[in-house]
């Protein structure tokens, strides 16, 4: 399958090459030239597959012979045997009209691990094949980055250096990330928030002759094969639920904060997944939420909520979703991101507001919200719910469809964010491998928000071999 940029100035580009560019060199983010449609027959074939079968098929339609179809299933197998769940993915039923679908089983406790332990295989893997360097870099609000680091530390040929909000992250997040010891790890903990981090990995990959200088890869969603690595739960969760009840009405409420995770639902339904309706759930930093509503993409005031990893006023993956929104128009997409480069905002006309509103519901959940669904689902339901999966929750109870079936996607282990779960007055028991966490030592380093800094930080940890 070829892949192009967003922007229109990379065409023709192989799903290798797409996965080790990850930012377009145009700026704009890689999609594939034309997605793959699956019918309902193929559908039905796929229902009874293992979740690591079904990746293997979605896979295929992009990798096409780029990867030989056995070590493409090597490396999946491999990337899901690290999950405490042996469905990967399992769904717990709440009510008839109500699923968690958990994606918190894999050894970071959040659903990122479900792309990254599939991302770090693959860069080994290529690594290896192609006698390449890899150096990763990467922003995180908390998830991404441990997960990223558990993917590839200690692996050979790759480095990998993350960048976190300093002290916006859970403390099992900055655990997770800091007390790995492998050499290849680096962490820098920046004085600024998580879109600053964001900002300054982005401009240091557009920066291409520093990019080509350090060989950089990206971990984040900006890395096509991150969104792909997703659909496939959507494809899973609605596979099981029709087996069950092949009438059902199905839609998703999925937290989301850089449009990642719910971009990987849109392209699942533009594949031909029947999804009722896609419910987008945010906090506080309601950019998504107001976009929906009103046709405005502004940011606004960076808020530090109870729901840290969604703490994002940019979403990376706008841009993708602009892509199809504006009828798959490269120069259009352009103009609207200079237009926000500018101005600081994109602003939809009456038409394209009405596209957005049949995509998408939203709903931004304030922090109470989010509080009083943690303890209502504790009491009612006996299910603790982690602070973005209850805004999930939240999402679903303002403006759900009560006659069909809503899956929400539970996107990490209330483990992970016990500050927040405290507050409803809710003890909970660590598992093993968070509450070690805690005897072992950090590496981190405290850096400015300032780009030349980091990449001093960068030059003199990817410079040296
Ligand atoms: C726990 C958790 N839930 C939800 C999200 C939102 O996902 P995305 O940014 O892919 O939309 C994130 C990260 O952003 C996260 O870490
Ligand atoms: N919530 C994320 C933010 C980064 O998003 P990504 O999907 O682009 O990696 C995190 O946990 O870091």
């Amino acid at each position: 399958m070829n892949f192009i940029s967003t922007r229109g100035n990379a065409a023709g580009i192989g799903f290798v090459d797409t996965f080790l560019m990850g930012l377009a060199e145009d700026g704009g983010l890689m999609i594939p030239a034309e997605l793959p449609v699956i019918d309902q027959d193929k559908m039905k074939q796929w229902e009874r597959l293992s979740y690591q079968e079904l990746t293997l098929e979605i896979f295929q339609l992009f990798t096409g012979d780029e990867i030989p179809r056995e070590e493409l299933k090597q490396l999946i197998d491999e990337s899901y045997a690290t999950f405490r769940s042996p469905v990967v993915t399992p769904l717990r039923k709440i009510r008839d009209d109500l699923h968690i679908l958990e994606l918190f089983h894999g050894p970071t406790f959040a659903f990122k691990d479900v792309a990254l332990q599939f991302l770090g295989n693959l860069y080994s893997y290529v690594s290896q094949r192609q006698n390449k360097i890899i150096n990763i870099l990467g922003a995180t609000s908390g998830d991404t980055g441990a997960a990223a680091i558990e993917g590839v530390r200690g692996k050979d040929g790759i480095r990998i250096c993350i960048l976190h909000p300093h002290e916006k992250v859970s403390k099992v997040q900055e655990l997770q990330m800091t007390t790995v010891g492998n050499e290849n790890v680096l962490n820098l903990a920046v004085k600024g928030n998580f879109d600053d981090c964001q900002r300054i990995i982005k401009e240091l990959f557009a920066d291409l002759e520093f990019k080509s200088r350090y060989h950089l890869r990206a971990i984040n969603s900006i890395n096509f094969v991150r969104i792909l690595a997703q659909t496939v739960y959507y494809f899973y969760a609605y596979l099981q639920l029709v087996r069950q009840n092949p009438a059902a009405q199905i839609s998703f409420s999925v937290p989301t904060g850089n449009f990642g995770n719910i971009l990987s639902a849109f392209l699942a339904k533009r594949m031909g997944l029947p999804v009722h309706r896609l419910i987008l759930a945010t906090n506080e930093n309601n950019i998504l939420e107001r976009f929906v509503r009103e046709g405005v993409y502004m940011p606004d005031e960076f808020r530090s909520t109870h729901s840290p990893s969604m703490d994002i006023q940019v979403a990376s993956n706008f841009e993708r979703y602009l892509y199809y929104l504006v009828g798959e128009d490269s120069q259009q997409v352009s103009a609207m991101m200079k237009q926000f480069q500018e101005d600081g905002k994109v602003v939809l006309s009456a038409g394209l507001l009405a596209k957005v509103q049949s995509d998408f519901q939203a709903y931004g959940v304030k922090n109470d919200e989010c509080l009083r669904m943690i303890e209502s689902y504790s009491r009612e339901a006996d299910y603790l719910l982690d602070p973005h999966t209850a805004c999930g929750v939240a999402a679903y109870e303002s403006c759900g469809d009560k006659n069909t079936v809503t899956v929400v996607l539970a996107t990490a282990h209330p483990a992970k964010f016990d500050e927040s779960i405290r507050l409803v007055g809710i003890a909970q028991e660590f598992p093993a491998d968070i509450q070690r966490l805690f005897d072992k030592p950090q590496h981190q380093q405290l850096v400015d928000n300032d780009k030349a800094e980091i990449a001093a930080q960068l030059e003199r940890f990817f410079g040296t071999r």
